[in-house]
Order: structure tokens, then sequence, then C-alpha cells
């Protein structure tokens, strides 16, 4: 499903005289459909850079990103903006550990946005999406709140049902369960076994140990590099 080549990164600091930042380098890793493979290595091996630069957040400085979108290869460090959106809202989704959306729009509309894009009409929409936070324990009094205000660990259920809802062949997933209860976990867990079970393949951060057995079929060790 995803095949990097070669891939590098590093960073320009600017404010350091252009010294550079050498992040990642020569990295190879092919992710197949139905497994999940976790990244492991010290805080600030690269793990969350080599997820941004997959989902095109940052460009690789050196290297490719091939992902199999419909029933083609696409480069996504060559790709038109307009491919790579069309490859997000299709066939790669990112779960960060971060709920970030638009003020004041109630969580259950925010859950059920990705189904209405991909087509879903809005009355199945909702009730998927109430279907998605009821199996993520967000009490239904909180349904249509905006979720601004909610606990760190309440906005982290609404960032994965609003992730997951649409089932996407490839996951890119950051600690997303960084502050949930053992509880949650369990449920979050399960919604990854299912959609690997439905073909999707999984890459994630998960610095909990305990999540990380549970989820991973692989591990993909990282190091970090000394500076150029
Ligand atoms: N936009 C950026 N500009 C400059 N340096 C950056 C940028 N993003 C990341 N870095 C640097 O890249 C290195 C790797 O960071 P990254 O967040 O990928 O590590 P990580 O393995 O995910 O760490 P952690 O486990 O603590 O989240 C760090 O030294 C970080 O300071």
């Amino acid at each position: 499903m995803l095949e990097l080549r070669d891939l590098s990164k590093s960073f320009e600091l600017h404010h350091q005289h252009g010294a550079r930042l050498n992040v990642l380098r020569g990295l190879d890793l092919r992710l197949h459909a139905g497994e999940c493979v976790v990244l492991s290595g010290a805080s600030g091996a690269g793990k969350s850079t080599l997820l941004r630069v997959i989902y095109a957040n940052y460009h690789p400085t050196f290297g490719a990103v091939h992902v199999r979108h419909d029933d083609r290869w696409i480069d996504l460090a060559r790709a038109t903006p307009h491919e790579v959106l069309d490859v997000r809202r299709r066939t790669l989704g990112y779960v960060s550990q971060f709920l970030r959306v638009i003020p004041r729009v109630p969580t259950l509309d925010i859950v059920a946005e990705p189904l209405l894009q991909s087509g879903v009409d809005a009355a199945a929409a909702r009730v998927r999406a109430g279907d998605m936070l009821q199996r993520l324990n967000v009490p239904e009094r909180l349904w249509q709140l905006p979720p601004g205000t909610f606990s760190g660990g309440e906005q982290q259920r609404v960032n994965i049902a609003r992730g997951l809802i649409v089932p996407r062949p490839i996951l890119l997933l950051d600690e997303p369960t960084a502050s949930l209860d053992a509880g949650n976990r369990a449920v979050v867990a399960q919604l990854l076994q299912e959609a690997r079970d439905a073909g999707s393949a999984v890459l994630g951060i998960f610095h909990d140990e305990d999540m990380r057995d549970r989820v991973a079929t692989r591990l993909f060790p990282m190091q970090a590099l000394e500076a150029a």
C-alpha cells in the first residue's frame, strides 16, 4: 500500500545561520494491506517527521513516497497539490494527538464531516457518527456541543472518531491514544483491528508499551542522526 524509497529529510535552521538538521536518511519501508507497523525509537528519532513527510505536510529532501491510490501508484513527493488532496480524501488518513477543528461546530457534525465529503447522505452520516462516538464512550449529552472545552481525552476520542469513520486503505497515527484510559485504549485497539481486517494498512506511533504490544504486527526501529 505504501513504499518509501531512500527517503531523507533535513531541516534548514534559519535562526542558526542556515545550519541543517538531518532527521531522516536513506529510509526504506514497505507497508502491506492488513499490517500495523509501529515506529519505535527514542524521542527525537524522527517518528513524527516521517509521518508528516508521508502525509505530504513536509516535502522530503530526497527520495520517494509511493502510495497505492485506486489502481495506480502515486509518488507524493512529486504529486500536485490536487493529487495530494485526492489521496488524503480517499486513501490516506492521518490521526494526530490533537483535534484541530473549526470553532463552534457541534461534535456530531465534526465526526460526520468526512463521511459527507465521501458522498454519504447527511442523515446516514449523523447516525454513523453517533455510533462511532458511542463506541468511544463520548457521552450523548456532548454530541451537540463544540469540543473546544472538552477534556483532553474527550477531544482525543472525537479526533479518533473523525479519523476512523471513513475506512481508508492507509492510516497514519501519531500517538492518537496518548491521553486515553485503559478502557478507551482497548476500544481504539479494537477499531484498528477492524480496520486491518477490512484491509487497511496502519503505520503508527504509540509510546504506551501495552498499546504497542496490542496493535503492532511489526516494529520499525528509528534512530536520531547526528547533526550535519
Ligand atoms: N519543522 C521543523 N523544523 C526544524 N526541526 C524540526 C522540525 N520538525 C522536527 N524537527 C526536529 O526533528 C527532530 C525529530 O523530531 P520528531 O518530532 O520527528 O521526533 P519524534 O521521534 O517524533 O519525537 P517524540 O517521540 O518526542 O515525539 C527533532 O530534533 C526536532 O527538533
